[in-house]
């Protein structure tokens, strides 16, 4: 597979760069970003996916984060890749509405015109990404998963079904319940129609009531986020496994919001978690 180099810099004595390559999952041209730390110069390391909200691309979360000097200090790489298939040809709403189409794929499969043609976006994080990422670069197969908001609900998802694939999961601001919340009602009508067994696949709360693996979960959420009453419902998480000992921990934290100045005020200690967990 084609790798085009888009960007190189040094940063904290490791490498970020951007890639751009055609998906035969997406059917279209992707970018994603790859940080190196340095200990990827003597042996392969592993790897934090991380997977944006609506609206990113792979470049907020490298930009914004503040989570290189850590990545360099405990020796991890972090993947982050766009949010939906993009560029001509690729289904878009005509409304210009952010939480569905471009930049709002969901990280799901979708099964639905005009969307089924490149809306996969499942298969390419837990697949194609992956494969390309284990054979370009210095990495091992210690994976972890996590995100942020619409990406939350992605880590949730994907590492709850492919438990053997991720040691750990962690999400800021997940959507938790994509179900009952209206960003995710709209996008699942639109994306998988109208049958329940379909959207029950992408529900994390769900999921979480029904998996017998127990790969650890941490989360943050914001007690401030504008969102949370209405999108994120992270008690249905606590709901799901109320009966039994989960690994999962859910920190409410005072005064904090929905952006990246709240992630960048956790993601030390969910790089640490990862790190744990490797
Ligand atoms: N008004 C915002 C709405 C979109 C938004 O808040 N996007 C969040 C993720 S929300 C859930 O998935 C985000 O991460 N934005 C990018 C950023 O760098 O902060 C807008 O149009 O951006």
């Amino acid at each position: 597979m084609r790798l085009t180099q888009v960007s190189n810099n040094k940063v904290f004595d490791g490498l970020h760069q951007q890639y751009q390559h055609f998906s035969s999952t997406l059917d279209c041209q992707m970018q994603f970003a790859v940080f190196l730390p340095p200990q990827a110069e003597v042996k392969p390391v592993p790897v934090v996916y991380w997977l944006s909200g609506l609206t990113c691309s792979d470049e907020n979360f490298m930009q914004k984060a503040g989570a290189l000097r850590m990545a360099a200090k405990l020796g991890i790489a972090i993947v982050t890749m766009d949010t939906s298939p993009r560029g001509e040809g690729v289904a878009d709403v005509e409304d210009g509405a952010y939480d569905l189409g471009l930049g709002a794929g969901f990280y799901l499969n979708a099964t639905q015109a005009p969307w089924v043609a490149h809306y996969q976006m499942y298969d390419y994080v837990v697949k194609e990404l992956p494969e390309l990422i284990e054979a370009h670069f210095p990495v091992n197969d210690q994976r972890a998963i996590s995100g942020h908001s619409m990406g939350g609900h992605g880590a949730l998802v994907i590492g709850l079904t492919n438990c053997e694939r991720y040691s750990s999961i962690s999400a800021f601001s997940p959507i938790c319940h994509p179900m009952s919340s209206p960003w995710g009602q709209k996008a699942f009508t639109q994306y998988l129609g109208d049958g329940v067994k379909k959207w029950q696949q992408y529900d994390a709360s769900l999921l979480l009531a029904n998996t017998e693996a127990l790969i650890p979960i941490l989360i943050d959420q914001g007690d401030d986020d504008p969102f949370l009453d209405m999108e994120l419902k992270p008690e249905s998480l606590l709901k799901a496994i109320e009966t039994r000992d989960y690994p999962l921990i859910l920190r409410m934290q005072s005064g904090y919001d929905h952006s990246y100045y709240f992630i960048a005020t956790f993601i030390e200690e969910h790089l640490g978690f990862h790190a744990k967990h490797f």
